[in-house]
């Protein structure tokens, strides 16, 4: 399965490989950050049709990971603003994010297609879907490692969003993971897992697709964000 994440795509290995131009780097923070801001309201359909208290204790957190808690400053500041962050450290201003105006149509849609799923599985196989995560702490330790010296022109300060997520990756995942475990009692349910972790590692897939097609080489310069 971890052939198919989304760290394999060409998109992403040009990324991380330094070979992106600053307006294509920028493509991808934006339409990301669409991602970022409704992995809360799917974590929060997570919620609502979880009936059991004690799963419910743990998930809660991940939304205000996401959306901040207390004074929004420093660690509560939450991954959206924290994005938001990145956002303005490669060049785009927090109005033009917050807009989702530069969002491409197949992101639109994929992102969409994760939260649908959300609202309409059982929580437990939601829960299975979020475990893709178990392959991101790689993809942001790449990034750390890389992008500071391929692109010297983003502040560093810029990147604590990979920074901080990568221990909250591993907690969410060792939780995923108790709930699979505990779920996949059938060999229907393991292949039903299995399915859900290839639709959830598509969704990935189909945003870099939209996004290196939304932003190719040669985008004139009027259109380049
Ligand atoms: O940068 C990445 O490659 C990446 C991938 C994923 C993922 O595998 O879905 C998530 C994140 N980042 C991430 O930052 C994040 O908060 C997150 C939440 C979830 C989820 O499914 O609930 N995935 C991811």
């Amino acid at each position: 399965m971890e052939s198919r994440y989304h760290s394999h795509h060409p998109f992403n290995r040009r990324l991380n490989a330094g070979e992106l131009q600053p307006f294509q780097v920028r493509g991808w923070v934006a339409n990301r950050f669409y991602y970022q801001c409704r992995i809360p309201v799917k974590d929060a359909a997570v919620l609502s049709n979880c009936d059991d208290r004690a799963t419910r204790r743990r998930w809660v957190v991940r939304m205000l990971d996401h959306d901040g808690h207390g004074d929004h400053e420093g660690a509560n500041a939450g991954g959206i603003e924290i994005w938001t962050r990145l956002g303005i450290a490669t060049g785009l201003a927090r109005e033009v994010l917050e807009s989702h105006a530069l969002v491409v149509p197949g992101v639109r849609f994929a992102v969409d297609a994760y939260v649908n799923f959300a609202r309409t599985a059982p929580w437990q196989e939601a829960v299975i879907s979020s475990l893709t995560e178990m392959f991101a702490p790689r993809i942001h330790k790449d990034r750390l490692a890389g992008w500071p010296t391929h692109y010297p022109w983003i502040d560093t300060s810029g990147l604590d969003y990979f920074r901080s997520r990568i221990p909250l990756a591993d907690r969410d995942v060792e939780h995923g993971l108790e709930v699979a475990m505990q779920w996949c009692t059938t060999r229907e349910r393991q292949q039903r897992a299995l399915h859900i972790l290839g639709f959830k590692l598509d969704i990935l897939w189909a945003m870099l697709d939209a996004i290196e097609k939304a932003y190719p080489d040669d985008l004139p310069k009027d259109q380049q964000p």
